[in-house]
């Protein structure tokens, strides 16, 4: 498996790729578009930072790739569908540089309260600018959060140690969980009318994005300061621009920006103005944490199929995988039995989970459930990751339920697929702890281990009919390793699920076909 780094991630990081079993390494950074493009196929995993785009273009180029890592929290410079359509995993390191972040908003504050960036400078240039850059204090005045998630949560508590009053907006989190972490909570227009500093810690998202504009600008207080270390374009540079020359904001930082490197913007002529070039996740201690973790994620993945921190996909831990695994199998084989018994484009699958499944998380059955049925008609271009997708392109209704009852069994998974030609079920189930089983074939029970070379035969209930089976497979030297026969609920046809040694060629297909009371009869490959 070959791994590339393609921005600047932490040594510890690389080390841990270059001592694991199996796995190459190569870093190459700052790599234009093309030349990445050029190169991208050779590799099984990428890991980035903020600076590679990992586009449609570069994705439709990597054809071996089955995960891209990025070593800190935004995905925006990730195309996340196409991404998802093409089958890999998009991972990120959640909780690494949180802290980092929070640290660097805080920082910022007190940094624009005391101008100290601006200190600095014109102390170096040889002037004792005393008088002119007063400051003033945080102590007792109102801090408005916006976005209460990992790192304004931190940058709220941080605050609260630094005795100032917090309020907080975030329309996903209830004024309950804001007021038991003992902050404030507020409505937009209240946090914009009550605060003396604003700090944004919202995903990029169509909702956020350009959120901090004129209209905003306008219902806060006068004097207040700003502080973006979220992302670029939450904050409209233009209106703040504006906002700064009216003297409504007396101060404001930005660690993010609309492009990055900015060019040539008008807010690096205001003396109040302060910056820094996108470092808030830049410390030591952060980088480290997201070069083990990501390192950490994508060896695993490889190694095992292990899924952490995967924002396409259920996360399946190492433990997780392991209760899994039988179920994942099951499903799986049940898919790609039921492949070869439809006929006609699919219209529905309906899997329902029946019994005790001990509250594991099941969504990754239902994936291995249409990962299976779907692989004959997509072959190789499907996995974990785009089975879901693949099948809500195709309009095929795929729906979940579960239910307490699960007939004789401890555990059931019923999986029954209607097309426009016909309809069919499946039910299977765990013996034991690792052993899957397929318990049930429409109305026709049985005990199928979905693995190896089979058959269902249809015949007509009349003397002879079995017998007829066992001596052409016998003359053509195919051995019967079990056999199962059942009635079918309607008329005088039985049902007979034949597991072989060998797979049984077409042309004994055929001769068992052409027997008189055969009526038909399906190979199936497990
Ligand atoms: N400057 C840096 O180097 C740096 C480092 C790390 C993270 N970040 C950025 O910081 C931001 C926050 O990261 P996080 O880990 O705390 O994310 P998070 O997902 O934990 O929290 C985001 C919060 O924003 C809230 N939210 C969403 N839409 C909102 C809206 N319209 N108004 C108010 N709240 C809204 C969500 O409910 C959530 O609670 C992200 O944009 C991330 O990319 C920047
Ligand atoms: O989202 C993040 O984790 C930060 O923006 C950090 O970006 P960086 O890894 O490019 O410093």
């Amino acid at each position: 498996m070959k791994v590339l780094v393609s921005d600047n991630l932490g040594e510890i990081g690389i080390q841990m790729f270059q001592e694991a079993e199996g796995i190459e390494v190569d870093v190459n950074t700052g790599l234009p578009p093309e030349e990445l493009k050029a190169i991208i196929s050779d590799y099984d995993a990428l890991v980035i930072r903020s600076a590679t785009k990992v586009t449609e273009d570069l994705l439709e180029a990597a054809t071996n790739l089955k995960v891209v890592g990025r070593a800190g929290i935004g995905l925006d410079n990730v195309d996340i569908p196409a991404a998802t359509k093409r089958g890999v995993v998009v991972m990120n390191t959640p909780t690494g540089n949180v802290v980092t972040t929070a640290e660097h908003a805080i920082a910022m504050m007190l940094s624009l309260s005391r101008n100290i960036p601006r200190g600095t400078a014109t102390l170096k240039q040889g002037k004792w600018e005393k008088k002119k850059l007063q400051g003033r204090e945080i102590f007792n005045k109102t801090l408005g959060v916006v976005g209460f998630g990992k790192i304004g949560s931190i940058v709220a508590d941080r605050a609260r140690g630094l005795k100032m009053r917090v309020v907080i907006y975030d329309p996903f989190v209830t004024p309950e969980q804001i007021e038991k972490a003992g902050f404030e909570s507020a409505t937009l227009a209240d946090l914009y009318k009550q605060a003396d500093y604003i700090t944004v810690h919202v995903p990029k998202l169509k909702d956020t994005l350009g959120m901090i504009n004129q209209e905003a600008f306008a219902q806060m207080k006068d004097g207040v300061m700003l502080i973006n270390c979220a992302r670029g374009g939450i904050v409209n540079e233009a209106d703040l621009y504006a906002a700064m020359k009216s003297g409504k904001v007396v101060g404001a930082a930005l660690d993010v920006f609309e492009t990055e490197p900015p060019e040539n913007s008008p807010l690096f002529e205001m003396d109040n103005f302060i910056c820094t070039p996108h470092l808030g996740a830049s410390t030591k201690e952060a980088q480290t944490n997201v070069a083990v973790a990501v390192a950490e994620q994508i060896i695993d993945y490889l190694q095992t199929g292990t899924v952490v921190n995967a924002v396409n996909v259920p996360s399946v831990t190492g433990d997780l995988l392991e209760k899994l695994r039988p179920y994942l199998t099951l499903g799986d084989r049940m898919g790609c039995l039921m492949a070869q018994l439809i006929c006609g484009p699919l219209k529905e699958i309906a899997i329902e989970y029946m019994g005790d499944f001990k509250g594991l998380d099941l969504s990754p059955v239902t994936t291995a459930v249409l990962q299976g049925l779907l692989t004959p008609m997509v072959k190789d271009m499907i996995n974990s990751v785009n089975a879901p997708v693949m099948a809500k392109d195709r309009g095929i209704r795929v729906t979940e339920t579960a239910s307490a009852d699960a007939e004789d069994y401890t555990n059931l998974i019923r999986v029954r697929v209607v097309t426009t030609d016909m309809s069919a079920t499946l039910a299977g189930t765990v013996f034991g702890k690792n052993d899957p089983r397929i318990v049930k074939i429409n109305n026709f029970r049985l005990e199928m281990i979905p693995q190896g070379h089979s058959a269902i035969i249809h015949n007509q209930d009349k003397p002879g009919a079995i017998g007829s089976i066992g001596s052409t497979l016998g003359e053509n030297k195919i051995n019967i390793g079990r056999m199962q026969v059942g009635q079918e609920d309607e008329g005088d046809r039985n049902i007979i699920f034949l597991r072989t040694d060998t797979p049984i060629p077409e042309d004994v297909l055929e001769k068992l076909r052409a027997l008189p009371l055969i009526n038909t009869v399906i190979p199936l490959e497990l």
